[in-house]
């Protein structure tokens, strides 16, 4: 994939067949149509976050003057882990990545004076009223009616957050899926990310559900360990460049890889995580999603039944071994 505003080689190399995710107009009606069966999309000329256009490293240095979060990373992969699991995993977890509180002005100068082997940066700050008035004032005037009404119309629960995402160039967030919808709006920079479907978690093999890295792919995709994870060699998927004005629909449970352009330059992304609706009328046969939550509650049920992690395996061979296969 390239074109006039980035070029092949800025992107990372992984041995995946990827299709394109298209691109629509906002007010093709086949938007409706990708987002009301959870099909990821890229909507063009939304301006849901157009009043954020003129954010860039020294606009948000001067307005945001408070502490932030900022993820630290020893290399270019920003896996996420769950702080609340570490304790009660039962291998000793060593994250690759530490979260800090950091000032914005130290947060810039950082990034603008980063050299090879210094700690990369992320800042991944939730947008609430610690972001400061100026920023508040240009998050109110995102276009709440268009996403509102998508918010409505596909009858999704209530918006969770928003993550303001300024990230260094280069920097990936691994492969992983959330249970929430999202709204992913590109604000500054271009941003590759690479999607693949609920069914695809026999080719992604996420951690387990009681491990700190929960929901997130055990495949390197730099270097897969094919003995380890054989079916990666099958996994398909989908990618797009997402461009400065740009919105992907990424639909809950589908699994995610992103990544800031190699020498693109910093880029500014926000989120908008949305709960899932009300299951209503169970529909057979069953989507794929609706299997991945099955399985995730199959897990826990095991894991708080047997309150040993290392029991669940084993068990769950016994019941299919001979019997189901
Ligand atoms: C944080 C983001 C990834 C990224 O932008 O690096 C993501 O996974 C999401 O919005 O669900
Ligand atoms: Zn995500």
């Amino acid at each position: 994939m390239s074109s006039n505003h980035y070029s092949e080689n800025q992107l990372r190399k992984y041995s995946l067949k990827l299709d394109k995710i298209p691109k629509l107009n906002y007010n093709d009606p086949k938007v409706d149509e990708y987002i009301s069966s959870n099909e990821p999309v890229v909507i063009q000329g939304c301006d849901l976050v157009a009043s954020a256009n003129s954010w860039d490293l020294d606009y948000l240095k001067r307005k945001m003057m408070g502490k932030y979060t900022v993820i630290l990373s020893q290399n270019h992969k920003f896996k996420y882990h769950d702080e609340k699991k570490i304790q009660s995993c039962k291998t000793d977890f060593k994250p690759t990545t530490r979260r800090v509180q950091m000032k914005f002005s130290e947060f810039v100068d950082k990034i603008k004076n980063w050299k090879k082997n210094d700690e990369r940066l992320y800042l991944q700050q939730v947008l609430d009223n610690s972001v400061g008035i100026s920023i508040v004032q240009d998050f109110v005037k995102f276009n709440w009616n268009w996403i509102t009404e998508k918010q409505i119309k596909n009858n999704w629960g209530s918006l969770t957050s928003n993550l303001l995402l300024v990230s260094m160039e280069g920097n990936v967030t691994p492969c992983h899926y959330d249970e929430q919808q999202n709204f992913y709006a590109q604000v500054k920079g271009y941003k590759r990310i690479i999607l693949f479907r609920p069914s695809q978690f026999k080719c992604l093999y996420p951690h387990p559900v009681y491990h700190p890295y929960d929901r997130q792919s055990q495949v390197d995709f730099e270097k897969p360990d094919y003995n380890r994870f054989p079916n990666f060699k099958d996994a398909c998927g989908f990618e797009t460049v997402l461009e400065p004005g740009e919105v992907l629909y990424i639909p809950m449970y589908w699994f995610h890889h992103v990544e800031s352009l190699l020498r693109g330059g910093y880029t500014i992304s926000i989120n908008f995580w949305y709960k899932a609706g009300p299951t209503g009328q169970i529909v057979y046969p069953l989507k794929d999603y609706q299997k991945v939550a099955i399985m995730r509650n199959v897990e826990k049920m095991l894991n708080d039944a047997l309150r040993d992690s290392t029991e669940v395996g084993t068990l769950l061979k016994t019941i299919v071994d001979g019997r189901y296969f």
